[in-house]
């Protein structure tokens, strides 16, 4: 990969890992990327993704762009969350492609696995059991994404990469307060609630499900790795290994932004999966083994992100939605 003089497109750079991507590129010395909001360009609309790269022919795709969202707006959202990443995927896959791009990478998620496959989760346990409800539709297009991404590789000797992040968090994400995921719409409510010096916080769900959660810049890093030094059809997950209950996030949280007041448990609000821990013992052979960003520090950045940029920062994911976030 041509760091400095390939033409490099990053989908979705305005986004939490567009924006990492973009960052650690630059930082790389990266000169030519191309980038382009949703505005300027709707990747579901698949005559305009296959004008803007028979006319940019970038040589190499970060394909960031997608709809996402938290546990709530995946149960919420079913059809646009199915719907507009296999449209998304679809589109950006077959015409990097037609019009000669040299590789793509290409970015699942670990909700892809069986709800109860064995702990730490390795990538044979694709399609070994049952999805977690809470987002299938989302979690049937990333499979039909990698699925893709392996058929023009075998049919057509695309290069196309597919890398399967656990939980992410950092500077540049949603904070929205119903479709978020959990760390950046619990560090806006803890914030919120400090403010207000409201004498309880409500946390969804019972506290107890366990997750992974990866500093969105370790991320960045390794996926950059893995597209200069990474051309296979296996699929590759990307992780920290640092696993925490949610109630134990939530008193980090809580520490790191200052709030004083309890934490309540609010169990009309779902859980989904008790567990999503994977095995990233792939990436390691690949890369090495690479320093990961610890909680605390991860929080403490994400929550000056917020607090800096929070009003800039897109809330209304879903227009719909605007009206109810602001009542
Ligand atoms: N966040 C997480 O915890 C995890 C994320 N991932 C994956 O990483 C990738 C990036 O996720 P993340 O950065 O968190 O998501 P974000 O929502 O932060 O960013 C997604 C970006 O895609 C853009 N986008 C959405 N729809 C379209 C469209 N039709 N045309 C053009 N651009 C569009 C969004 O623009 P706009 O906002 O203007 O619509 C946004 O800039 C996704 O594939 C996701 O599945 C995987 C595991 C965990
Ligand atoms: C990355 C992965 O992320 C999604 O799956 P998820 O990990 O379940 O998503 P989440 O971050 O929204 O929740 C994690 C846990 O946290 C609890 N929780 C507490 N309080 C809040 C809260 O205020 N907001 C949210 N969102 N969750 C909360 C919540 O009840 C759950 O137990 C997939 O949809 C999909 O997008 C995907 O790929």
């Amino acid at each position: 990969m041509d760091l400095q003089r390939g033409r490099i497109y990053v989908a979705g750079h305005r986004g939490l890992v567009g924006g990492a991507i973009v960052r650690h590129l630059t930082s790389r010395g990266a000169r030519n990327l191309i980038l382009r909001s949703h505005q300027e360009l709707d990747l579901s609309c698949q005559a305009a993704v296959d004008d803007f790269f028979a006319t940019e022919r970038p040589d190499y795709v970060f394909l960031a762009a997608a709809k996402v969202g938290g546990i709530l707006a995946n149960s919420t959202y079913p059809a646009e969350f199915i719907r507009d990443n296999l449209a998304i995927q679809t589109h950006v896959i077959h015409s990097a492609w037609k019009h000669g791009t040299r590789k793509l990478l290409f970015l699942g998620s670990s909700c892809i696995y069986p709800r109860d496959c064995p702990q730490p989760i390795k990538e044979e346990y694709l399609l070994t059991g049952p999805l977690e409800p809470s987002n299938e539709p989302y979690a049937i297009a990333k499979i039909a994404g990698l699925r893709m991404c392996q058929a023009y590789r075998r049919e057509h000797g695309f290069d196309a990469i597919v890398t399967m992040p656990t939980n992410l968090y950092g500077p540049g994400d949603n904070y929205h307060p119903e479709n978020a995921h959990v760390v950046p719409a619990l560090i806006r409510r803890f914030h919120e609630s400090k403010l207000s010096n409201a004498p309880e916080i409500m946390i969804w769900g019972s506290g107890k499900p366990l997750r992974e959660f990866l500093y969105v810049d370790d991320l960045a890093r390794a996926l950059v790795l893995l597209m200069e030094h990474y051309s296979g059809e296996e699929i590759v997950n990307v992780g920290s290994g640092l696993e925490v209950s949610i109630a134990a996030l939530a008193n980090a949280i809580s520490h790191v932004v200052g709030y004083a007041g309890k934490i309540g448990f609010d169990h009309s609000k779902p859980d989904g999966t008790p567990r999503k821990l994977l095995d990233c013992g792939r990436m390691q052979a690949l890369l090495g083994p690479t320093l990961m960003t610890n909680l605390e520090d991860g929080l403490m950045q994400t929550y000056a992100d917020y607090r800096d940029n929070a009003p800039k920062a897109q809330i209304d994911m879903y227009p719909g939605l605007a009206q109810d976030a602001k009542k």
